[in-house]
């Protein structure tokens, strides 16, 4: 019986897949970058063709690399960036308009509106989540009030939503299939995480008819075949996670108290509390972390909008480096008695703050700061957000956020970030061997459901760890660091 997984990645910036073999080392990447759209401030697309396009490529190119065809593989398992929105056709598979990123701000008026009106603490109650317009939920009602004749069809079920995974499951099928995991139906705000259902409620609340949703499956379970016309062999679909709880089923964090943090275009740290679903006071969200066989393993999480896509900003925006890799050693040139201190908040700032309506800003400018003091300024406050989560963790959780951080991600690539990122966390830092580790959780959910991959246990064992960065600040040094992030950070709040 043949052994080879196929990952699907597709991420926000690009589509990934990855062959792995029996022995679950990587034999075939195929990848593509794809465009970013920004109509306006605060919003962002992503052309549906254009995703699907990078996703049938990657996947042809990782087959061929690893030199298989489609019949070689036992399995798919996709993982995807969350929240994304689209809403598609049914008899013809076109999305009526692009994909709505998690990142699009469009909607905070709405949500703004909402919480004014109390409604809140239901919905967290029920969602785990915020009310803020980074979920599914306002930007599927944005679509039916904005696409024209939208709300009619869908009315009628002639439309269909879903997150990317719902979306590349319905093309991959040939439109047999329109079904979502549990984790990213826990992203939508309509999705009742300790009922594990669809909620009435809040589809009346957001305004969405229950004809455009997808069936809510377990991470591991029977998604349907590809069709056989695609790549030559018909592969069945067995395993589906968002990508921040692929992230840490590939880091092994299966115990309750494991933390991993995936440093990709965002940031997002989630803690596992098991069974346990565990009610932030520090405006965390309780996430669903993955459902096996029917039972649900929760997650707090932090969430923060803007990583990588800092290092990307210095890259193609200020252009001061040709390549993401060089923003480290830049930095490690800066004039250490600066301060200055950068905000990402180029799309508002997530966990702790919430704040859709905040914007991006540089303190502690003099004449002398130049690309490396701004690049240095950008990786480092990837890592003094990071230290936001973890204390908000350690109020929430007892034992939470004192491990140690199991990290992943492009970022991660990183030695310096790194370094600095256990300065200022005063905790060790743990970069694994297989950085795909999204991929690789993914892989995992349709490996063993498949039977070709061993169970939890012995691939929890199997984790291996290329480098541990310990902290070395002195403690009056990170105070005075911290003092001075936390002070940028009030500055550039809205309210
Ligand atoms: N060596 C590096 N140093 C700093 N940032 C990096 C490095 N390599 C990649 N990145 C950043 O990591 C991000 C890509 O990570 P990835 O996990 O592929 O993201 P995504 O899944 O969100 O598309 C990009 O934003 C890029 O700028
Ligand atoms: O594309 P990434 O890796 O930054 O992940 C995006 C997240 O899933 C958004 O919630």
């Amino acid at each position: 019986m043949t052994k080879y997984i196929l990952a699907i990645d597709q991420g926000t910036t690009s589509s990934r897949a990855i062959v792995f073999g029996g022995d679950r080392t990587i034999a075939g990447v195929g990848q593509k970058e794809f465009a970013q759209i920004f109509p306006q401030d605060g919003w962002v697309e992503h052309d549906p063709e254009e995703i699907w396009d990078s996703v049938v490529w990657s996947i042809k190119t990782a087959l061929k690399q690893a030199g298989i065809g489609a019949g070689d593989v036992a399995a798919i398992g996709i993982t995807n960036q969350r929240e994304t929105t689209l809403i598609w056709d049914r008899a013809t598979g076109k999305a009526i308009h692009n994909a709505i990123v998690w990142q699009d701000r469009r909607t905070a008026a709405y949500c703004a509106k909402l919480k004014k009106a109390g409604h809140e603490k239901t919905v967290t109650k029920k969602t785990g989540l915020l009310l803020d317009p980074y979920f599914s939920g306002t930007k599927v009602k944005w679509l039916l009030d904005n696409v024209k004749g939208a709300r009619k069809q869908a009315e009628k079920g002639e439309l269909a939503f879903g997150t990317v995974d719902a979306f590349l499951i319905w093309r991959l099928t040939g439109g047999k299939v329109h079904a979502t995991d549990a984790t990213n139906a826990g992203r939508t705000l309509l999705f009742d995480i300790g009922r594990n259902q669809w909620d009435k409620g809040l589809l009346e609340l957001f305004d969405v008819p229950a004809a455009l949703l997808p069936e809510v499956k377990d991470c591991a379970d029977d998604f349907g075949v590809t069709d056989e016309k695609l790549f030559g062999a018909a592969i069945p679909i067995l395993g589906v996670a968002g990508d921040q709880h692929a992230a840490t089923i590939g880091q092994a964090c299966f115990q309750p108290g494991m933390l991993k943090s995936t440093y990709g275009t965002g940031c997002f740290a989630l803690l596992n509390t098991g069974t346990d679903m565990v009610r932030s006071k520090n405006r965390l969200l309780t996430t669903i972390a993955y459902r096996l066989d029917g039972e649900t393993s929760y997650a707090l999480e932090g969430s923060i909008f803007i990583a990588g896509a800092a290092v990307q900003w210095i890259r193609d925006g200020l252009k001061l480096v040709k390549q993401a890799s060089e923003t480290g050693p830049l930095a490690r040139t800066a004039d250490p008695s600066q301060n200055v201190y950068m905000v990402p908040a180029f799309v508002g700032l997530g966990a702790p703050w919430w704040d859709a309506e905040a914007r991006g800003a540089i303190y502690g400018l003099t004449r002398n700061s130049g690309p490396a003091e701004i690049a240095k300024a950008a990786l480092e406050a990837v890592c003094y957000q990071t230290r936001d989560l973890l204390e908000a963790m350690r109020k929430d959780w007892k034992g939470g956020g004192d491990t140690v951080l199991r990290v992943d991600g492009g970022m991660v690539a990183s030695d310096w970030t790194m370094q600095f990122l256990a300065d200022v966390l005063d905790a060790p830092v743990d970069r694994p061997v297989i950085l795909e580790t999204t991929a690789l959780g993914a892989a995992w959910l349709a490996g063993s459901k498949a039977g070709v991959w061993p169970g939890m246990k012995e691939f929890a064992a199997s984790w291996a760890r290329d480098k541990r960065f310990e902290p070395e600040m002195d403690a009056a040094e990170r105070r005075r660091k911290v003092k001075g992030w936390d002070a940028a950070v009030r500055r550039t709040l809205s309210v």
